[in-house]
């Protein structure tokens, strides 16, 4: 299968935000996108609130009026940004946000997620779940993510379904585990795991035949969990096919002990990776937060992807990456929900906690606190820092730059599209409208407003998601009479979660 063509060219007007380069965000106002029917930007159109500019864009393209679907956002409270890029998400632990507890990696992983993950080998659990696990991606602006299924073959191929017939950009990977993982769930062997791997490959490509939208991902889950065997099998499997590898790395201390004990002839974390031929360009690898300066040089002479796990590092009580220092050496950095170690399936989310934690490193106290007060306050990221990461960094990390990530011709559309609410001239105090958690007051300079939407924004702002084109989500408005139906649906799922 191909995905099919679109039947119409779109027209996008309005504003549009992205982050070319990281630190700057650029505006666009008064501008027209237009996509063609294979969902790629064929042009970006400055005045186009002017009607013969319009007109000339439609004669150079050949486009008529007929021929066009056009989308208008020149409201004041809405803009079009470039879809959220989730470097690193478990999608089969999508039930257990938010719960955590006071755990730490190793107990985490025996507590609550190797038993959800394997529960999943019930393939109605796992569409439920999966199902949900897109839909709130989406809901969120997240329109690529890199997923780690389970070791489960048929949940897995599930989830490459999912992504497909609900047009999110994934990469998909079958979580290889023969080492350490409980006895019931675990590989058998390499070769039976490396098999497992193959068929999820075959399965991706009887569905989308070129990985235009969903690509098989080779999943490593980490080094404790892989005998030598299971990463050499996987890295010949990459020589052969040349797809994108996943996996962690150094988030926690006793983690990083375990490794030590099991891969003694290897010079660190990173080495091991190295040795077995994992670490290249293709290679994401999750979290990175105590690296030395010898594992992060090695990394980046090997152009291998860092995925930047705020949620989840504080959750975990992991640590805090040192992104400034990672990006400084030149390594590639996007950010990852790490669901369900990071609580939430936001990609502002873990923007809005990258920018928190890079502060924490440099506070009084902190890993960095005592640098001088120029060096603390070049280690912090900014706004539209975190921004870039969200987007064209994590499409960088994926291997997909030249596809996503910005609004420039030659990429796809994938969009979404910002509503911030515009607080009215007259608010009385019993008025209980709310207009999302972000009012806008009117005289926010557009940096601002943008401030306000990273720090208050939520699903609740993205009106319209677009993959390749295609609209992925919508935003149903609220019904008013919401309470009602509750009471009269006692049976639903939820109304009495206060009751016991
Ligand atoms: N955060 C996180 N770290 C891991 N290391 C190995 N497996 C996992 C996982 O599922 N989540
Ligand atoms: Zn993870």
């Amino acid at each position: 299968m191909t995905l099919p063509k679109l039947n119409k060219n779109q027209v996008f007007f309005g504003t549009f935000v992205h982050a070319k380069h990281l630190g700057e965000l650029e505006f666009l106002h008064n501008t027209a996108v237009c996509v063609d029917t294979s969902g790629k930007i064929v042009a970006v159109e400055p005045n186009c609130n002017q009607q013969k500019t319009v007109e000339a864009l439609y004669a150079r393209l050949r486009w008529s009026l007929e021929d066009t679907s056009v989308t208008l956002g020149w409201d004041k409270r809405l803009f079009f940004f470039p879809g959220f890029v989730d470097t690193h998400a478990h999608a089969s632990q999508y039930p257990n946000l938010g719960i955590f507890g006071k755990t730490t990696l190793l107990d985490w992983l025996n507590t609550y997620t190797f038993p959800t993950e394997a529960s999943l080998a019930e393939l109605p659990k796992a569409r439920r779940v999966y199902t949900r696990c897109i839909r709130q991606a989406l809901a969120h602006g997240t329109t690529t993510a890199a997923y780690y299924a389970t070791i489960d073959v048929n949940a897995t191929n599930l989830l490459a379904d999912l992504c497909f017939s609900m047009g999110q950009r994934a990469f998909v990977g079958r979580v290889c585990m023969d080492h350490l993982g409980p006895d019931y769930y675990r590989d058998e062997s390499a070769d039976q795991s490396i098999a497992a791997t193959q068929a999820t490959i075959e399965h991706i490509r009887s569905i989308d035949n070129n990985f235009e939208l969903v690509s098989p991902i080779l999943t490593p889950r980490f080094a404790p969990a892989c005998s030598s065997e299971i990463m050499k099998g996987l890295s010949e499997v990459q020589q052969r096919t040349q797809l994108p590898v996943q996996t962690h790395i150094s988030e926690n201390v006793n983690e990083i002990e375990l490794v030590k004990e099991l891969f003694p002839d290897c010079k660190h974390y990173a080495d091991v990776y190295d040795t077995h031929g994992l670490l290249n360009e293709k290679t994401i690898l999750a979290h990175a937060i105590h690296l030395t300066e010898e594992e992060a040089d090695l990394i980046a002479k090997r152009k291998a992807k860092i995925a930047h796990c705020p949620c989840s590092n504080s959750a975990l009580s992991s640590g805090v990456a040192r992104v400034r220092w990672l990006l400084e050496k030149g390594i590639q950095v996007g950010l990852g929900s790490d669901m369900s170690g990071g609580y939430s399936p936001s990609i502002l989310e873990a923007a809005r906690h990258a920018k928190l934690v890079s502060n924490h490193l440099i506070m009084p106290g902190g890993t960095l606190g005592n640098l001088s007060s120029e060096e603390r306050d070049k280690a912090k990221l900014s706004i539209e820092e975190v921004l870039y990461l969200a987007t064209k960094g994590g499409a960088e990390v994926m291997g997909l730059a030249d596809k996503i990530g910005t609004f420039e011709v030659g990429k796809q559309w994938d969009a979404q599209l910002i509503w911030t609410g515009l607080v009215p001239d007259e608010v009385a105090y019993d008025d209980f409208t709310t207009y999302g958690a972000t009012d806008i007051f009117g005289w926010e300079t557009p940096d601002e407003r943008i401030a306000k939407w990273v720090f208050n924004g939520d699903s609740h702002n993205v009106r319209k998601v677009w993959v390749a084109g295609r609209l992925v989500h919508e935003q149903l408005l609220r019904k008013e009479n919401w309470m009602d139906e509750l009471s009269a649906n006692s049976d639903l799922d939820g109304v009495g979660l206060l009751d016991d």
